[in-house]
């Protein structure tokens, strides 16, 4: 007989411990000692291929480490039985390609799957709750379109309902406000940050937008190649100088009302345009 032993609060979130993260021979994290816990909204920051894709799909369990370990709550991920996972952990991916012609509901909906048995039917309950998730993102009024009309905005907030619906407490988001515009990149954000501040769940968001991460995020973990990494408190993190060495480009830190902004010095750049 297997007993279940309960979690302790102490050990929710999730743990890493001497994580090596590598893909093929190439190094993304190495040696990663880290707790990311429930109340806490993280950025991942990194160049282009630096591995923030591959490094969240370890989180999810999709991948195995190529050393250390990865728990969530307490149980080594690769422990929990997928469906059960399912239930406490979902990630949005970076890309969702829609090939056969469901509706935008019928994928909010692919959400309330962990929670139903092998051949139930979708309740009034879960088609509510789907309805609800699709109204967040400003996509109720096209729940009968057929998902392959969407345009990239719309594919990417259907994907972001459908996170909503499953309703994990820990969300893994790859690139959530690619191709939306401000207002709805806003809402996502926020609404991620109200269920970690307001509902004390988990997010981990790879971002390559700094400045919504220096807005909305209370940690960071910043991937640098080669294996090194650097994590903690956002404020602490994102400056000049670990910018400049995270993107290999020079930074410029303007001071505003809404807080610390960071962008592209473009007099720095030695190809940058020029004012004459
Ligand atoms: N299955 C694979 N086999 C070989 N190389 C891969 C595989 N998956 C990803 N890569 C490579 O690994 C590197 C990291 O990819 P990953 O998608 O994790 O980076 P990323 O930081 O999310 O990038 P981006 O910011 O461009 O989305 C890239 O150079 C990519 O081409």
């Amino acid at each position: 007989m297997t007993t279940t032993t309960p979690s302790s609060k102490a050990d929710h979130g999730l743990r890493c411990h001497a994580l090596d993260v590598e893909i093929g021979a190439r190094p993304v994290a190495r040696e990663l000692d880290l707790v990311l816990r429930p109340g806490e909204f993280w950025g991942l920051l990194g160049a282009n291929g630096s591995g923030k894709t591959t490094l969240l799909r370890h989180f999810a369990g999709l991948l195995p480490p190529a050393g250390g370990t990865l728990s969530l709550d307490g149980r080594p991920l690769a422990r929990w039985p997928r469906r059960e996972l399912a239930r406490s952990l979902g990630m949005m991916q970076q890309h969702a390609d829609y090939v056969f012609d469901a509706s935008v509901l019928d994928v909010a909906l692919t959400g309330r799957h962990p929670y139903l048995g092998p051949w139930q039917r979708e309740s009034r309950d879960d088609r509510d709750h789907a309805m609800r998730a699709l109204a967040t993102v400003d996509l109720a009024s096209l729940a009968d379109r057929p998902v392959t009309r969407l345009s990239g905005g719309e594919a990417r907030r259907l994907a972001f309902a459908a996170l909503l619906v499953q309703s994990p407490d820990t969300l893994l988001l790859d690139e959530p406000t690619n191709h939306l515009d401000f207002r709805h990149q806003v809402s996502v954000m926020r609404t991620v940050g109200n269920h970690v501040y307001g509902d004390g769940r988990l997010a981990v968001a790879a971002l390559h937008d700094v400045n919504l991460a220096a807005t909305y995020c209370s940690h960071v973990l910043l991937l640098y190649g080669e294996g090194e990494w650097q994590a903690g408190p956002a404020p602490d993190l994102l400056n000049m100088d670990n910018l400049e060495r995270l993107y290999q480009c020079p930074v410029t830190v303007v001071d505003t009302p809404d807080g610390r902004r960071f962008h592209p010095s473009f007099s720095r750049l030695s190809d940058g345009p020029s004012a004459d």
